[in-house]
């Protein structure tokens, strides 16, 4: 190795002696382009619950309401009573609610509804040769939102998913939640139901839910499409009944944040925006980037006294110690480039220069931009829906948009001057196909 190989190493070292919560990544003397195997990267999912899962949807299938009743039995604990919530119980816990929560999740839908109904395609017409082609963008009829449970409870997750949904125009919007320890439903989740105009509840959970709401049961009514985040067993039971429903276009799975900060931030904003979705729980991804030596310590003093004190310190603890990195790089452009080989779901450029930066940001489920972006105000209010690609799949994928509920049909006019204006040109290829009755269907139509 060379002086200066050794020196970089040396300060490397030091470094990461004095970084405590999270992994150092010193990218300032790479060279070339990054490439994945630069990067440590948390797992793909692993496919050993496959086999489970594909026995969960059997026995729904086989067994219906008797199946999901012992499933959800023997996963969450609960005896289930009635298997439908409908809209009076819903109104019913609104109205009961706090008013002040209740403004906000109005406020969260309400804002959502806007960023969603500015977004609404308008449809395409072409006329020419003699042909008309219309392009329709149709709704699909009924959509399964997945609202997961579990570990935490998630109204917004409810006002993310159905009101994009009723948006694009489906008619029947349902959601799936697992119940709560007693078997019912928090309040504030079907009180986001009121809010977002969902027509029916299921308390089910897991790939049980994923299940019924592909194949049907006796009480629930099958859906044409699928969405929402979910847990291992949610993410491989949707891509399982892929081939009979649709899934929606995310996968949505733990928690990311990649954050980009320098000296022009205070750095408690960019140490508690990593605890933010830190908190969400295990297997998250929480960033760092900066190109300022002093400034990444100062971020993980920070963080190591925000973790300390927070009153959901293990959830946090467990995501920063598998997946929680602090890379230091050495431009701003670098910090691009890692960000866009990442791909996070959530993309903060906090710095003064954020704007700007954001221009060459290619992979990234959802871009904050300020030094108050916190990705919160996107987990709530913002407006975008907060379902978003995770595992790099922003690479590919998009957030939760109106194409998860919308089809495209086209409607082809063939008027009374396409036979002599372009038949011939049907006649010329169905014939080097050698497809007579192609050919035939034009000539016997052909009136001059
Ligand atoms: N990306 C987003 O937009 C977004 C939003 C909210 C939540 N999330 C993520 O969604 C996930 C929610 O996970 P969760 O587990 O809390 O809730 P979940 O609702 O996804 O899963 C709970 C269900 O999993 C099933 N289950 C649990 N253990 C099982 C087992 N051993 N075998 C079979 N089934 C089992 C049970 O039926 C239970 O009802 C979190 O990772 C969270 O970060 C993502
Ligand atoms: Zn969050």
């Amino acid at each position: 190795m060379s002086e200066s190989g050794k020196k970089v190493v040396l300060e490397s070292q030091e470094l990461m002696q004095q970084v405590r919560t999270l992994h150092l990544v010193d990218l300032r003397h790479h060279e070339g382009p990054l490439r994945t195997s630069d990067i440590p990267r948390p797992q793909a999912p692993a496919h050993e619950t496959l086999e489970r899962v594909r026995a969960i949807i059997d026995e729904v299938r086989v067994g219906g309401d008797r199946a999901l009743r012992s499933l959800t039995l023997r996963f969450d604990g609960v005896e289930l009573g009635a298997l439908t919530i409908d809209r009076p119980m819903m109104e019913e816990a609104y109205h009961t609610l706090e008013p002040r929560l209740a403004q906000a999740l109005t406020v969260a839908h309400r804002r959502i509804q806007q960023v969603y109904e500015a977004e609404l395609p308008t449809s395409a017409r072409v006329a020419s040769d003699g042909i008309t082609v219309v392009r329709h963008n149709i709704a699909v009829a009924s959509a399964g939102c997945y609202v997961p449970g579990g570990a935490a409870r998630y109204p917004s997750t409810v006002l993310h998913t159905a009101t994009v949904a009723k948006v694009a125009g489906v008619e029947r919007v349902v959601v799936a939640t697992p119940p709560q320890s007693d078997g019912s439903v928090d309040q504030a989740t079907l009180a986001a139901c009121f809010v977002a105009g969902v027509d029916a509840l299921y308390p089910i959970g897991g790939a049980q839910a994923i299940a019924a709401l592909a194949y049907g049961t006796e009480t629930v009514v099958p859906v044409d499409t699928i969405v929402g985040p979910g847990n291992l067993y949610v993410a491989l039971a949707k891509a399982q009944v892929a081939l009979d429903t649709g899934i929606g276009s995310s996968f949505a799975g733990p928690s990311e944040v990649l954050v980009v900060a320098d000296a022009t931030v205070d750095p408690r904003y960019a140490a508690v925006d990593l605890a933010v979705q830190a908190e969400h729980g295990p297997h998250g991804l929480a960033w760092l980037v900066t190109w300022d030596e002093d400034y990444l310590l100062e971020v993980d003093a920070a963080l190591h006294e925000y973790v300390a004190s927070s009153s959901r310190l293990e959830a946090i603890r467990s995501t920063l110690i598998d997946n929680g990195f602090a890379a230091l790089v050495s431009s701003r452009e670098q910090a691009i480039e890692l960000a866009n080989l990442i791909a996070p779901e959530h993309l903060e450029l906090l710095h003064r220069d954020g704007e700007q930066d954001s221009a060459y940001v290619r992979n990234a489920g959802v871009v904050f931009v300020g030094a108050d972006a916190t990705a919160a105000f996107g987990d709530y209010v913002a407006g975008p829906s907060h379902v978003l690609p995770t595992y790099g799949t922003a690479r590919f994928a998009s957030g939760l948009g109106l194409e998860d509920f919308l089809r495209r049909q086209h409607t082809v006019i063939i008027g009374p001057t396409a036979i002599d204006e372009i038949g011939w040109a049907v006649e010329e290829i169905a014939n080097v196909e050698g497809l007579t009755a192609h050919g035939e269907s034009i000539a016997i139509r052909r009136r001059s």
